[in-house]
């Protein structure tokens, strides 16, 4: 067994090596370090002679973002590799495969996907995806409704809560989710040319008490075993095939927390959108794919779900007391559009930002795509409790963006 220390690429080589069964009569192969994530190193290993490949992702003892100073635990590893597992059972092919993971080292070693994009790039380069609501509505249908109350063996779901207690992941969540951007905090960054709506952000007496009660939902509502992370930074796709990857922040907590993500990560883009496209009619065009995969994303998912209640429901009094699936249905929408703005909102003001609107170029155009996050944020987390279906997500988002505009 070795003793945890970060791996060098020749020492990712040697492990890579022992894995015969998936790089067989391998002579040379070559590794490369490829993370771009926030916390953790990624090996890609090749064997040019055969074509095969694999990843190895070693956790860090420390937050790689901002460096030794924050230490984080290494039983992330144990957490990713054991989530992947779990949703390949209930997803399958919708996650990379686990080769191993070896506990000692902090190392997961996974199925390559490289002849797939991460969903983010592909969306800034305005990259349609056929299947994606398809796929990401039956991840979330078959993950969350088989780890929640409704469809788990209701004693071995509290022993499977126990496996995946993850405190100091859960953390960074409350800390950069549900309370940084709402006061001064040294985690903060923006641009200085949005210090007014930071400002605001900080003094809206409405907002923090939706954002209280998001957070207090975040820390009490063990109700399925979440992704924990799902934003499009997080997902591998192709036109044919979407994969999960990157589950180190899962715990069990309150399902519309992983819907919410892949929704608020789709806003952010359309938020976005004038910074990436030639004309005003190509933005609204590719605005109007991304408002109609949300709106697939929830209907098919709704579905999905409802069904797996009706086929695999372990509760009785869930089951059949009138009225409990609808208004379950409706608490998740609502929770759903709640924790959607509020993972927008961090992603301008708070520590970790997003590509889409970073990587804009034009300072006036960025700014305008930050303020049109900020206003659909807001406008989604002051909007969840009344909310009663998808569309008036939509119409809060379009309109919130129309009035940034103007
Ligand atoms: N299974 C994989 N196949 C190919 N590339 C991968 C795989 N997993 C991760 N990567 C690459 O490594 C990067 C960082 O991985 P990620 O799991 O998001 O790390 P972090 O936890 O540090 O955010 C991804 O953006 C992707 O480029
Ligand atoms: C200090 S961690 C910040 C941020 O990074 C994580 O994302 P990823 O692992 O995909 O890079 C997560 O979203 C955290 O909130």
């Amino acid at each position: 067994m070795s003793t945890y220390h970060p791996l060098t690429e020749n020492e990712a080589i040697e492990i890579a090596r022992s894995l015969t069964s998936v790089l067989p009569n391998a002579e040379t192969l070559h590794c490369r370090e490829i993370g771009d994530g926030n916390l953790n190193l990624v090996f890609h290993i090749t064997d040019p002679n055969s074509g095969r490949s694999l990843i190895m992702k070693q956790a860090l003892p420390y937050a790689k973002v901002v460096g030794e100073s924050w230490p984080l635990t290494l039983d992330r590893a144990r957490i990713e590799s054991e989530s992947l597992i779990i949703e390949g059972k209930l997803a399958p092919e919708l996650v990379p495969q686990v080769y191993k993971y070896d506990p000692e080292l902090a190392l997961t070693i996974m199925e390559d996907l490289s002849d797939h994009v991460i969903m983010r790039r592909g969306l800034i380069e305005g990259g349609r995806y056929p299947r994606f609501a398809e796929d990401i509505s039956t991840f979330l249908a078959q993950t969350l409704f088989f780890t929640s109350d409704l469809g788990m063996n209701q004693q071995e779901k509290k022993l499977r809560v126990r496996d995946f207690i993850n405190p100091e992941l859960c953390k960074i969540t409350e800390d950069l989710i549900f309370d940084d951007p709402y006061t001064v905090s040294a985690n903060n960054s923006y641009d200085a040319a949005i210090e007014d709506e930071a400002e605001e952000l900080r003094t809206d007496g409405e907002l923090h008490l939706e954002v209280a009660l998001l957070r207090e939902k975040f820390l009490t509502q063990a109700q399925a075993l979440l992704h924990g992370d799902l934003h499009t930074g997080s997902i591998f796709i192709t036109p044919e095939s979407t994969k999960v990857i990157d589950p180190e922040f899962a715990y069990f907590g309150p399902m519309g927390f992983d819907i919410g993500a892949v929704l608020a990560n789709l806003l952010l883009n359309y938020a976005s959108r004038d910074g990436w496209h030639a004309s005003d009619s190509e933005a609204a065009d590719y605005r109007e794919y991304l408002i109609t995969t949300i709106r697939d994303i929830w209907t098919q998912f709704e579905a999905k779900f409802l069904k797996l209640w009706d086929e695999h429901g372990i509760d009785r009094i869930a089951s059949a007391a009138p009225g409990y699936k609808e208004l379950y249905m409706k608490r998740l929408l609502q929770d759903t559009i709640g924790f959607a703005g509020a993972k927008m909102v961090r992603r301008i003001v708070g520590l970790a930002h997003v590509a889409d609107i970073d990587r804009i170029e034009d300072a006036a155009v960025r700014e305008r795509a930050q303020r049109t996050a900020l206003a659909i944020g807001k406008s989604l987390i002051k909007l969840n409790r009344r909310a009663e279906s998808i569309e008036q997500l939509i119409d809060a988002a379009v309109t919130a963006s129309s009035a940034v505009k103007a």
